[in-house]
Parts: structure tokens; C-alpha cells; sequence
């Protein structure tokens, strides 16, 4: 069997659309356009490629952008005043500071001084909360892509096996949340889990998301099961030349799409709907704070 290919570039084209047709009306109907503010703390490679893309999209979808860089050795105080700000700021309604931030600074307080309401990250205490009681809230991004890309392609999750590989905050725990939102049955399996190839076998789908290259097998998937593969791990690609690199997820793809019914590839897969859903949060936010109806299909 070959695994049907989920695009999820072609998805986030989509998402972006409908952003686009949102943003549209805000203007015309109400003259509002929603802002977008990004902070990154230093000059990490991959990080600064990551927030130029967030910005060139947010301006295509027609939305403000604004983007904070400061200095690695910025203070704590420094970086909690530039929040401060944006919270305060009419303009702004989605405020992503990029993580992770240097070492010297406490990324909790940090989020968690962001204002509930215009955390488009859906990483702020507030928020972690809402969603776990199943309540309205900001939903972190990339979790929020996986289960667009699940819903259309299954349209009911109820009653699915769910394993979800890693635990993190950003991206496992919100994940599982979600899943259980839709009435799969949720495992999540970590480092320290037993036997985690028979765990992930019982799976209908399975969301890779621990950041190790390449480490879950084809044998380690059912036949016929869906798989999100959340991962985007840069390796040596001698292959392609001296100094070469190349993008894996956390899935191996080759052994795995032999196996699968559905994966996700990377590049081109989550990655793409995790930048699409953080537009979506925006105009959700706008939308929340002017007491507008807000955007259909483009929350959880
Ligand atoms: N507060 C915060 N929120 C984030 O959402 C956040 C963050 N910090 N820190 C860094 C990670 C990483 N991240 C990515 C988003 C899109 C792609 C993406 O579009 N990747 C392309 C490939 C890009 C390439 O070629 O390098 C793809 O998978 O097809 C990748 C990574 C968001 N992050
Ligand atoms: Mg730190």
C-alpha cells in the first residue's frame, strides 16, 4: 500500500483564502484591519526565516504586521515592557513572541504577561486552561493545523485511537486536548513510555511530534492509519554535496508512507498550516475583541 499524500501546503492555501476574505470584509464593513505583532529575542538563523515568513504572509492576507527584534542580551524588563506595549496597543490584536528565547530569560513570565486575548500562540495559562475545559479559547497553532488536516480528511474523529508521540507543551499536550475535544480515544507517549512501537501500532492516528529525526519506523504504524508528522529537523544531506542539509520530520517517511493510509511530509505538510493558523488566531482575535461574529471553520 502507498499512503494517500496530505498536502498541507496546498491546504494552508486554503486557510489563507479564507483569512484573506475575512480580513476583506473587517475593512469594508467596519473599516478595522487586524494587526499581527511578532517579537524575536536575538538573531537565531532558522528563527529570523520563520518570522520573515510570518510577516510576508500576514501582509498577503492583507493584515498589519509588526515586527520587534531586539538584542540577545535584552533584559527581562526590556522584553516585558515591549509587551506591555503591544497589549496596549489598539493596532495590535495578535502579539507571537518566538520561542525559544535565550536562556537568560523566564519564557513563562514572558508569556504569561502577553494579554489572553491577543496570545494568537494559545500558550498563555488563560488559555492552556480554556481548552482543557473545553471552553473558548486561543489554540496554538500547529495543533490546530493537525486537526484541520484530520477533520477534512476523516470528517468525524469520534471514537479514533489517537497516540500522540511527545509531550510538550506547545504541541503534545495541546494536541491531545484537542483530540479528546473530538472524542478520540488519546494516549500520549513520551521517552519514558513501554513498548512505544506496540502503543503506536494500536493507533488509527498517529501525531509525531518529539523532534528526533526520522525515529518512528514504518513498523511502528498500523495499516491503513493516518499520520501527522509535526517534526522539521534540518540533517546533513552529504548526498547532496559537501555542506548539504535537508529537512526530515520526526517520522520516517519512506518506510512509513509504505504502511499508512495518510501522512503528512515534510516540508510541506504541518508546517505551512501551523503559519496559516496563526493568521486564522489573528482575525479570530480581531473579531473577539471588536464583539464581531467571529470566522467559521477557522477555530477548533
Ligand atoms: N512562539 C512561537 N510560535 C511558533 O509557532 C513557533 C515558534 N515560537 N518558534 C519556532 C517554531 C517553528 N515554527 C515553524 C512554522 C512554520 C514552519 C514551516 O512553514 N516550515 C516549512 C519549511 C520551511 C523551511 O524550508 O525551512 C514546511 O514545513 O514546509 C516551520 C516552523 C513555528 N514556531
Ligand atoms: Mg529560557
Amino acid at each position: 500500500m502507498t499512503a494517500q499524500i496530505i498536502d498541507g501546503k496546498a491546504f494552508a492555501a486554503t486557510i489563507r483564502d479564507k483569512v484573506a476574505g475575512h480580513v476583506a470584509r473587517l475593512k469594508a464593513d467596519h473599516d478595522i484591519v487586524p494587526g499581527l505583532a511578532v517579537v524575536l529575542v536575538g538573531e537565531d538563523p532558522a528563527s529570523q526565516v520563520y518570522v520573515r515568513s510570518k510577516g510576508k504572509q500576514t501582509v498577503e492576507v492583507g493584515m498589519q504586521s509588526f515586527e520587534h527584534k531586539l538584542d540577545v542580551n535584552t533584559s527581562e524588563a526590556n522584553l516585558l515592557a515591549l509587551v506591555e506595549r503591544l497589549n496596549g496597543d489598539p493596532a495590535v490584536h495578535g502579539i507571537l513572541v518566538q520561542l525559544p528565547l535565550p536562556k537568560h530569560l523566564d519564557e513563562d513570565l514572558v508569556i504569561n504577561a502577553i494579554d489572553p486575548a491577543k496570545d494568537v500562540d494559545g500558550f498563555h495559562i488563560s488559555n492552556v486552561g480554556l481548552l482543557s475545559t473545553g471552553q473558548k479559547s486561543m489554540v496554538p497553532c500547529t495543533p490546530l493545523g493537525c486537526l484541520m488536516m484530520l477533520r477534512d480528511f476523516h470528517g468525524s474523529l469520534s471514537g479514533m485511537d489517537a497516540v500522540v508521540i511527545g509531550r510538550s507543551n506547545i504541541v503534545g499536550k495541546p494536541m491531545a486536548q484537542l483530540l479528546l475535544g473530538d472524542s478520540c480515544t488519546v494516549t500520549i507517549a513520551h521517552s519514558r513510555t513501554r513498548d512505544i512501537a506496540d502503543v503506536v501500532r494500536r493507533a488509527d492516528i498517529v501525531v509525531a511530534a518529539v523532534g528526533r529525526p526520522e525515529m518512528v519506523p514504518g513498523d511502528w504504524i498500523k495499516p491503513g492509519a493516518t499520520v501527522i508528522d509535526v517534526g522539521i529537523n534540518r540533517i546533513d544531506a552529504p548526498e547532496k554535496g559537501e555542506g548539504k542539509t535537508r529537512l526530515v520530520g520526526d517520522v520516517d517517511f519512506a518506510s512509513a508512507s509504505r504502511v499508512a493510509g495518510a501522512i503528512t511530509p515534510v516540508p510541506g505538510g504541518v508546517g505551512p498550516m501551523t503559519i496559516a493558523c496563526l493568521l486564522a488566531n489573528t482575525v479570530t482575535a480581531c473579531c473577539r475583541a471588536n464583539g464581531l461574529d467571529e470566522p467559521e471553520g477557522l477555530t477548533a
